[in-house]
């Protein structure tokens, strides 16, 4: 370890949706504004740091999939697997910031990889590790760690002049009493309000519940003397460059930032099917996209999955465009993005040129997820009502924590925001500094390429309900509410419907990476496990596994032993939301699935007298069998589920504690080491 303090540092970033890049990047400018020399780069851009040189790194990773590291680290893995010398990096020292989920097993497991590696490679904390919670809201963790950052860092760090300081100081901490509201005269450059058109298409037509006010308790806020703990008012990257031309921006083509991993890909609705029952809890739509045009090109096997490039809805967009008093002429013309000298734009953000307000609204920024702090202490610095204002700060105060839950449990949108404060109007541009990138969203594919190469199905809820007493406000989601009205509210439980108006969707493959896709072997036994809509990938491997034996049998003349496949379904009703019923008792009565067993969690005797509620109950039912699969024929184990992995984890391990007496710790670590074999292969989508 150096004696002297290092007279810079880096960031890296690992990322997936934003979040950690958004972290990231405040770390950087705060840490320049108090004075700290330093980087800040996504892991994609590993190389433009030699580690060799440098001694402070702090790493800000977040998770996809079952515990891996998002896409832009996955060079950074491989680069730092090759490393075997463990004085590598022993003159660094690091800190790590890990975002994560704990409604996954496999908790904040990129950041405790990295923390591994780098204590493999010599390297030493200079601050311990924080590992932030999505379900618990992440601030909850990263506010106060960034917190005590910087004293941490001033010790290994050279510090600089602190020109900036003091006003940053005066954002941590505020009086209540004399909160000024700021001076609104640059934003005057307001066009006539919006109207909304009198047709709206199909997409804009749905029932969406517009603007609700949030509702919070003030009783701390008249109490509290000063406000503690502010976020730093967000730096200001992004501005908008007007362009001379005349014509608006064709709503028609896809804007040109969106940037996907595979290329963009129109697939048509083809045929749409309600997977339940007009009584059931939620509704289930399977769709069939004809994607006959570019089947060269798609190549795929069931466990790869599709991602939909859905927009925010269009009338939530044109409420919250009108909310701000942004005209349709100035929504639509053509713009640029581009950010302010020594600022860098937001990844999504960096190829929004010849664009429009109105599309970086609809596709560009995040409308629905749960706001971040910096969000209402950006709007609390445009609100000009003093009451409203101190509300805003109060909400991001260490004093208003309790009423930030609150205001989370609300789930509310930007417009929910911009209503609840109307004398808040911030400019558009400053809106783009802070809001989070729009994300496409993901559908595992229900169909084998060796059954039907022209299409892709998905099978998905409609994602509609009400927020949790007391508020019982009505949300939507995004993409599925979107994809429903676009074919047509389906309702009449499983009949198909052939889909005459011509509708494009874009898509665009995402493959599946890490094995969760059919073995070639067709003896090997198969067991599946997808409550509700997770059974969906299995319906496609089902039937590869079908044809790999149609296949196999017609090329050989030897009959090869079957694998056995068994399929552990949860759901609610049988008689209900038992989806893909009459193909999985088809598959069943072919022989090609040999058990199909089914948890009905809202039967009146499920959880009594033994009788599984949930799949984990199945699965502790059939333990013994289970466990001749896995111990004498290898089985492989596949998991498709949603905020069920730890039970699934939790029955299994006590399948083999009871039928291979072993010791619960060793239980865990063997299917720690399926999982690194491959042999157990989970897809936790959230
Ligand atoms: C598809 C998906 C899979 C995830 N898997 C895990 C996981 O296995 N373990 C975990 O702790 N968090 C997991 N998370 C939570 C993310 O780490 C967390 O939401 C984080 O805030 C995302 O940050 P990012 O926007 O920088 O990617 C997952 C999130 C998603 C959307």
């Amino acid at each position: 370890m150096t004696a002297e303090k290092s007279s810079r540092f880096v960031i890296l970033y690992a990322s997936q949706t934003g979040n950690s890049e958004w972290i990231a990047k405040n770390i950087h400018q705060e840490a320049l504004e108090r004075g700290f020399v330093n980087e800040c780069h996504g892991m994609e851009e590993h190389d433009k740091v030699d580690l060799s040189k440098e001694n402070i790194l702090i790493l800000v990773s977040s998770n996809t999939g079952d515990g891996d590291p998002p896409e832009n680290a996955t060079n950074f893995f491989r680069f730092m697997r090759k490393i075997k010398s463990n004085t590598f990096l022993s003159h660094l020292q690091f800190a790590i910031l890990g975002l994560g989920d704990t409604n996954y097993t496999n908790f904040n497991n990129t950041a405790k990889r990295l923390e591994k590696k780098l204590l493999e490679l010599g390297a030493t904390p200079f601050y311990e590790k924080g590992l932030a919670d999505d379900a618990m809201g992440l601030e909850a963790t990263v506010d106060p760690w960034i917190e005590k950052l910087w004293p941490a860092l001033a010790k290994v760090c050279v510090q600089k002049g602190k020109n900036n300081n003091n006003a940053h100081d005066e954002n941590i901490v505020e009086s209540v009493k004399n909160l000024s509201v700021n001076d609104k005269s640059d934003n005057n450059d307001l066009s006539l309000p919006l109207k909304l058109p009198n047709e709206l298409s199909v997409d804009e037509k749905m029932n969406f519940v517009i603007g609700t006010k949030i509702t919070f308790e003030l009783s701390e806020l008249a109490k509290a003397e000063t406000l503690t703990a502010l976020p730093r008012i967000p730096t200001v990257i992004c501005k908008i460059v007007k362009s001379n031309k005349k014509e608006s921006i064709n709503p028609a083509s896809l804007p040109p930032f969106i940037n996907t991993s595979t290329p963009i890909v129109n697939a048509r609705l083809d045929t749409v099917r309600c997977l339940t029952h007009p009584d059931a809890l939620k509704r289930t739509i399977h769709l069939e996209l004809d994607i006959k045009d570019y089947k060269e090109k798609l190549e795929f096997v069931p466990g790869d999955s599709i991602g939909i490039i859905a927009p925010n809805n269009k009338k939530l967009v044109l409420e919250i465009l009108k909310t701000l008093e942004i005209g349709e002429n100035e929504a639509n013309q053509e713009i640029s993005i581009e950010s302010l000298e020594g600022t860098v734009l937001p990844s999504h953000l960096r190829n929004a040129q010849t664009t429009s307000i109105m599309e970086l609204f609809r596709y560009g920024v995040d409308l629905t997820s749960l706001p971040r702090k910096a969000l209402l202490r950006l709007m609390a610095e445009y609100t000009t009502d003093e009451e409203e204002r101190k509300t805003l700060l109060f909400l991001c105060s260490k004093q208003g924590a309790d009423q930030f839950n609150r205001l989370r449990h609300q789930i509310p949108t930007l417009l929910d925001l911009l209503v609840t404060f109307p004398s808040c109007k911030p400019p558009v541009e400053r809106l783009f500094d802070v809001l989070p990138s729009h994300q496409p969203r993901y559908y595992s594919i229900a169909n084998s390429p060796l059954v039907n190469r022209d299409s892709f199905h998905i099978a998905f809820n409609i994602v509609d309900y009400k927020t949790p007493d007391p508020y019982g406000v009505r949300k939507f989601g995004v993409c599925t509410p979107w994809l429903d009205n676009l074919s047509g509210h389906v309702n009449e439980w499983n009949k198909r419907f052939p889909l005459t108006t011509k509708v494009d969707i874009p898509i665009f493959m995402k493959q599946n990476t890490y094995g969760f896709a059919v073995p070639s072997d067709i003896s090997r036994p198969m067991i599946m496990i997808g409550p509700g809509t997770g059974v969906a990938p299995f319906i496609g491997f089902i039937q590869h596994r079908e044809q790999q034996i149609i296949a196999e049998r017609r090329s050989d003349n030897i009959e090869k032993s079957l694998g056995e496949m068994w399929l552990f379904y949860g759901c609610r009703d049988i008689e209900k939301d038992h989806l893909y019923r009459e193909e999985l008792e088809g598959f069943l009565k072919r022989g090609i699935l040999k058990e199909l067993l089914v948890a009905t969690s809202r039967a009146p005797d499920a959880g009594l007298n033994g009788n599984p509620k949930y799949v984990q109950d199945l699965l502790r039912k059939r333990g013994q069998e289970l466990y001749e699969l896995l111990d004498r024929k290898d089985a492989m184990i596949f998991v498709y589920a949603q905020g069920m992995a730890k039970d699934v984890n939790d029955a299994l391990a006590d399948i083999l504690v009871e039928y291979g007496n072993m010791q619960r710790s060793d239980s865990l670590k063997l299917l720690a080491k399926w999982m690194n074999d491959k042999r157990y292969l989970r897809d936790l989508w959230s």
